[in-house]
């Protein structure tokens, strides 16, 4: 059974009809990548998974139970890592274990166990306009993770950083994604970052959005740097490309 189901998503935003009918499916333990024109609703779409948004029809599921408007169940790392400038990191990534009632002084200690997995030991006392962006992002995935759902929905998590820093924030996504086994959904406008990183795409259309293809990525995980030469990885980019009209 999947682990994360949009079955029949329609969404009318503002009087315009956004989401038309989206169908997705996610195994537990996969990356999916969500791709399509800018506006076509996939924030919209991420909030309807996360439950902070209803459909006006369909419905979401989370290890087969539904749960359409059911906040809390998932880790999301909205557009913008949104960390808030008057904390330092350490208090920045220990904001959902607080929220879940956590004392401040032990969810400090909490987080402080996962700083070097995520690249931020020595970094903890600095504030988010000290840090650079990939670190940044760390810390907003750290966040995420310390939200401690099993589903992680990231939308375009790498898009404000240079080709160089991303590439290596995928490299090191990489190794945690291994080791952490989540479920992901991921927003991207990179195609070649949604090859390196997912195990299916799923791209849309203009509104009126529906899912225009969904493919399977045919390079077992992890994707290494040298997939780019596999003779498979032409034509599903030339498939994905061909689907985004680029
Ligand atoms: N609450 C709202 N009321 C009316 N229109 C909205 C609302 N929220 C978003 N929209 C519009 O709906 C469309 C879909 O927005 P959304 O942010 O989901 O798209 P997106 O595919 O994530 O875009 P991008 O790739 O640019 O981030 C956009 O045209 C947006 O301006």
């Amino acid at each position: 059974m999947p682990k994360v189901v949009a079955e029949g998503i329609k969404k009318n935003l503002g009087g315009v009809l956004t989401l038309q009918e989206i169908n997705i499916e996610v195994e537990d333990h996969a990356i999916a990548g969500v791709l399509g024109p800018s506006g076509c609703g996939k924030s919209t779409l991420f909030n309807i998974i996360a439950g902070l948004m209803r459909p006006d029809r369909g419905n979401v599921y989370i290890g087969g139970a539904a749960v359409t408007g059911n906040a809390g169940l998932a880790s999301y790392m909205r557009q913008k890592d949104l960390l808030l400038p008057n904390l330092n990191v350490l208090d920045n990534v220990s904001i959902p274990l607080v929220l879940k009632g956590m004392p401040k002084k032990k969810a400090r200690l909490e987080a402080e166990q996962h700083l070097s997995t995520f690249g931020l030991q020595g970094f903890e006392h600095y504030y988010p306009g000290q840090l650079s962006g990939g670190m940044r992002q760390r810390a907003a995935l750290l966040r995420t993770y310390l939200f401690s759902s099993g589903i992680w929905l990231l939308d375009e998590p790498f898009a404000s950083l240079d080709a160089i820093t991303k590439r290596k924030m995928h490299t090191w996504l990489i190794q945690v994604l291994d080791q952490f086994q989540p479920t992901v959904l991921f927003i991207t406008h990179d195609v070649d970052e949604a090859l390196y990183l997912c195990d299916k795409v799923y791209v849309l259309s203009e509104r009126p959005t529906v899912v225009k293809l969904e493919v399977e990525i045919p390079f077992s995980r992890p994707h290494h740097s040298h997939t780019i030469v596999d003779p498979a990885y032409g034509p599903v980019r030339d498939a994905i490309m061909d689907a985004l009209s680029i």
